[in-house]
């Protein structure tokens, strides 16, 4: 059974609530990453609502004002897991890609991404905040989820997120240098 979309959906972005392993990524990679035989496609584990919401931004002088922000739709407790980056993980590169994040290095030079430009979760809408706010109140570190499989999850900081706050992490400088000669900025 197809999951329910979340409000505000994009209709051309298949919505997934279990990371896929794109072709690129090689066996030995894979078996690291995913080491249990998955029965279900991992989207059986989760019962809970997720704490957030998927919501335009129109306030002026938001540097992402026209596009969408994830937002606690809920109190969220500091130093919690809020959500797992749910996309496309693969070793190809994905220069044009907004929504790839990195997951993995190994010993050999091998870099994993998550890619969520196609398919993925809420997580995907997750602004960086640079020109939004002083501070992140969220960041990535990764996790083993219920099913063992490494992913790349969204946490909560050192202070409680309010009801209706947007959640914000930092992309890091890498992600707006690449950016800078295509013309996308931020205030920094
Ligand atoms: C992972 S997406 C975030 C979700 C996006 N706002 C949306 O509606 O699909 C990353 C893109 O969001 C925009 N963005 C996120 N944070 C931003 C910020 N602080 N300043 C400017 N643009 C931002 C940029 O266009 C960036 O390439």
């Amino acid at each position: 059974m197809s999951p329910k979309l979340p409000a505000r959906w994009p209709q051309e972005v298949q919505y997934a609530r279990s990371q896929r392993f794109h072709a690129s990524v090689p066996r030995d990679i894979r078996a690291y990453l995913c080491p249990k035989t998955r029965i279900d496609g991992g989207a059986g584990s989760i019962t809970e609502s997720l704490p957030v919401v998927i919501k335009p931004i129109a306030v002026d002088g938001h540097p992402a004002k026209g596009q969408h922000g994830l937002f606690a739709a809920r109190k969220i407790p500091p130093r919690s897991h809020i959500i797992d980056y749910v996309g496309e993980v693969h070793v190809d590169d994905r220069p044009s890609s907004n929504y790839d994040i990195s997951l993995y290095h190994n010993t050999g030079g091998v870099s994993v991404g998550v890619d969520a430009s196609h398919m993925g979760n809420e997580a995907r809408f997750i602004n960086d905040y640079r020109g939004v706010a002083a501070r992140p109140n969220a960041f990535f570190e990764e996790r083993r989820n219920g099913m063992g499989e490494l992913c790349m999850a969204v946490w909560s900081g050192k202070d409680e997120i309010k009801r209706g706050q947007e959640i914000l992490v930092s992309y890091g400088k890498g992600f707006w240098q690449a950016r800078s000669a295509a013309g996308e900025t931020t205030s920094e």
